[in-house]
């Protein structure tokens, strides 16, 4: 059978990967010197996601037939990637100068932006110099967390009052549980779409327990509207056994689907909901539904973060910052390294607000 060989952008890794694989794709990738394909991992995994049974096994397959691309290459992507995507950092009083006349609305992943990733997802703990900075910031304006994990389990690491939580990757919202300026009324479930589905996420949850328990470092995590289930502690020869445990339990229920994370498997309901509609659902809730003064500023590092950083492009309004060290496909416009970064750009819009930069 023929290969083509992919080089994979955003992980420094070149992969061998079936051509099979980019069947579901409209636009193959175009063919680079050397016969090489450069494609995100984003996009081999969406890709892999959208094309029929194997797409798991066919997953586990490509990474483990990938090795070391070039230092030169990986470096020569870097470099173009950051000319696309510049630090937020270093254009940081572009964006203030973007925002003026308008009022900035935040909106602010856990996992990877707010706390650095971690093995143990249970201690993904965010500094207190991170909490103070957050509330900081939810002085100056509007702020809210948009998280895969459930809200009370991300609030219990948050743990700031003044907050807007969206929870279970939006599926989840609520309001601030003490006053802010911008919410004075008592604490409300604002936005609940899958309710109807907390019994089948339940039971799905017994069956993924059950069914996981003999792969081990396998994690079941119940996120309440959705479930993750952890592969960052499995050994890698046990990734397949792992996918093929996750897929003999999701085929009986057509109505959730599957996604990936960060070493994690997401299962959520197949309602057209995503932490973008949560976005535009939080602005409407305060206020700025078809405002043309709002410029709302999100900043996650995952895939599912995406569809916020894509509302955000076709509003044409604010913009997304992207969290992460090494190239890959986004609609975010800027980019951070890492949650210590988060955390010195969040302290200069408050600096900035207080009129001290
Ligand atoms: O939307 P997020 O707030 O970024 O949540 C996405 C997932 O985050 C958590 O998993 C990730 O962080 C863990 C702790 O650092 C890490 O161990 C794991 O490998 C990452 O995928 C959370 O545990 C998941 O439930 C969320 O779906």
């Amino acid at each position: 059978m023929t290969k083509q060989k992919v080089v994979v952008a955003d992980v420094s890794m070149a992969v061998v990967v079936p051509p099979e694989l980019f069947m579901a794709e409209a636009k193959k990738p175009p063919l680079m010197p050397g016969g090489y394909i450069t494609i995100s991992k984003n996009k081999l995994l969406q890709n892999i996601e959208i094309n029929g049974g194997a797409r798991i096994n066919a997953w586990v397959e490509s990474m483990r037939a990938s090795s070391p691309t070039s230092h030169r290459k990986f470096i020569q992507d870097q470099t173009t990637w950051m000319e696309r995507h510049p630090s937020a950092l270093k254009v940081f009083d572009e964006i203030t100068n973007a925002s003026k006349g308008k009022q900035i609305v935040m909106f602010l992943d856990y996992d990877g932006t707010l706390s650095p990733i971690v093995d143990d997802p249970d201690r993904a703990y965010m500094s207190d110099a991170m909490r103070a900075t957050v509330r900081s910031l939810a002085g100056c304006f509007p702020t809210a967390i948009v998280s895969g994990r459930c809200r009370d389990k991300v609030y219990n690491f948050v743990k700031l009052a003044e907050l807007y939580y969206a929870g279970s990757h939006g599926m989840d919202i609520r309001g601030p549980s003490k006053g802010s300026k911008y919410k004075k009324s008592p604490p409300s479930v604002l936005c609940q779409p899958a309710s109807e589905y907390l019994p089948m996420i339940d039971e799905v949850y017994g069956l993924l327990l059950e069914k996981t328990k003999s792969t081990p470092g396998a994690k079941v995590e119940n996120n309440k509207f959705c479930l993750s289930v952890h592969f960052r502690c499995v050994d890698e020869k046990k990734w397949s056994d792992l996918a093929a445990q996750v897929r003999s339990v999701l085929k009986d229920y057509p109505k959730l689907r599957l996604t990936q994370g960060r070493k994690v498997l997401e299962i959520r309901p197949t309602i057209k909901w995503d932490k973008g509609k949560a976005l535009e659902f939080l602005l409407e809730s305060l206020g700025y539904a078809n405002c043309t003064d709002v410029f709302p500023i999100y900043i996650g590092d995952d895939r599912t973060d995406e569809d916020a950083f894509k509302v955000l492009r076709e509003r044409g309004q604010g913009f997304g910052i992207l969290v992460s060290k090494i190239p890959k496909d986004t609609s975010a416009s800027y980019s951070l390294q890492e949650p210590s970064e988060v955390m010195e750009f969040l302290q200069r819009l408050v600096d900035w607000k207080r009129g001290f930069w």
